[in-house]
């Protein structure tokens, strides 16, 4: 029988109400005791790190539990991850640059009904991750509503129905029905553990200096100075294909600016699917591209987890954009792939 970790953290899975709306109190045995048929099948260890809504978590929180996968790494065949919804695809991004030469399954799930309730999806769910775990796969993924979902491609898309997460510009890996698992045969081959496995290192170094900017139509100029002066990136969420202004609301000129004086502008769009293409509009061609990060088709999630962890381990611009713009398990389209 393989060997898997739970690692417990929290979220609507493990949350009650105890008259102060749902927080987390369960721990992880109660939540094992509502699926008690799978420890027929793996052996099961399980841990709690922390009790919390996602929505309370940080890059803090990231790096507690990349430490933890770390150390029980050679104890496990596989770790599962139970989180809550809201920042889980944050964490399953960050997870995946923060560790490296990962050989194994490490499987994020939660779920959009607590355990406890009648309609819940989080017996399902746990159950699944759980046979995720015990595959010969590797890589950070999210287990979600039979979805096996890369985890920087991840996008919670809605709040309240089963099917919350979307794989963004990437296949699913997988599907799960009733125990059985259907690997997309296309991209399986790139999923499965390597037979030689190069020694698992971890790089937890972050940095919050960042902001992320929306932009809209008529956005006031005058917060990027205040940007310019506080923080040491910047993700500008572009509208369509990377259109940025330069008319009246110049902010085109602003991020010449910011680029000038030291700070990492990253550009994505705003819009789901597809990412951004500089060259095509010339509300597009006018941003500095020597000096501005192409976020190509990553998500928000993504880029906010790589520019946080680009920050912690580099200062100069180049060596932030290239750390950015270099594909980390699928965050990026690359021919490669
Ligand atoms: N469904 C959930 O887990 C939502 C919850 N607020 C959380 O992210 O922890």
């Amino acid at each position: 029988m393989k060997n898997i970790l739970i690692i417990a953290t929290g979220g609507t899975i493990a949350s009650t109400d105890e008259g102060q709306g749902l927080a987390p109190h369960l721990n992880v045995d109660d939540l094992l005791s509502f699926i008690p048929s799978i420890k027929d099948k793996f052996n099961i260890a399980s841990e709690s790190i922390m009790n919390v809504d996602s929505t309370n978590m940080s890059p803090e929180d990231w790096q507690k539990i990349a430490i933890k996968v770390k150390e029980e790494y050679s104890n496990y065949d596989g770790f599962v991850i139970t989180h809550g919804t809201d920042t889980m695809a944050y964490t399953s991004s960050a997870l995946s640059f923060m560790i490296s030469n990962l050989n194994k399954p490490v499987i994020l799930t939660g779920s959009q009904y607590s355990i406890t309730e009648n309609c819940t999806d989080a017996q399902q769910n746990l159950s699944d991750a759980i046979i995720f775990a015990g595959q010969d796969i590797k890589g950070v993924f999210i287990v979600f509503d039979g979805k096996l979902i890369v985890g920087t491609r991840a996008m919670k898309i809605k709040t309240k129905s089963y099917d919350a997460f979307e794989s963004v510009n990437f296949p699913y890996v997988a599907e799960i029905k009733h125990s059985r698992i259907t690997y997309n045969k296309y991209i399986e081959t790139k999923f499965l553990k390597n037979e030689n496995e190069n020694e698992l290192s971890i790089n937890t170094k972050i940095s919050n200096k960042i902001q992320v900017i929306k932009l809209f139509p008529g956005m006031n100029v005058d917060i990027f100075d205040y940007l310019a002066k506080n923080y040491k990136g910047i993700i500008i969420e572009s509208f369509g294909i990377g259109g940025i202004p330069f008319g009246v609301y110049n902010i085109s000129e602003k991020i010449k600016e910011l680029a000038l004086q030291n700070v990492a502008v990253a550009v994505t769009t705003q819009c789901l699917e597809e990412g951004v293409e500089f060259g095509l509009y010339e509300v597009g061609k006018k941003i500095p591209k020597d000096n501005v990060i192409y976020a190509n088709d990553m998500n928000t999630e993504a880029l906010v987890a790589k520019m946080i962890c680009a920050l912690g381990n580099f200062t100069n611009i180049s060596d932030i954009k290239n750390y950015i713009e270099k594909p980390i398990f699928f965050d990026i389209y690359s021919s490669e792939h």
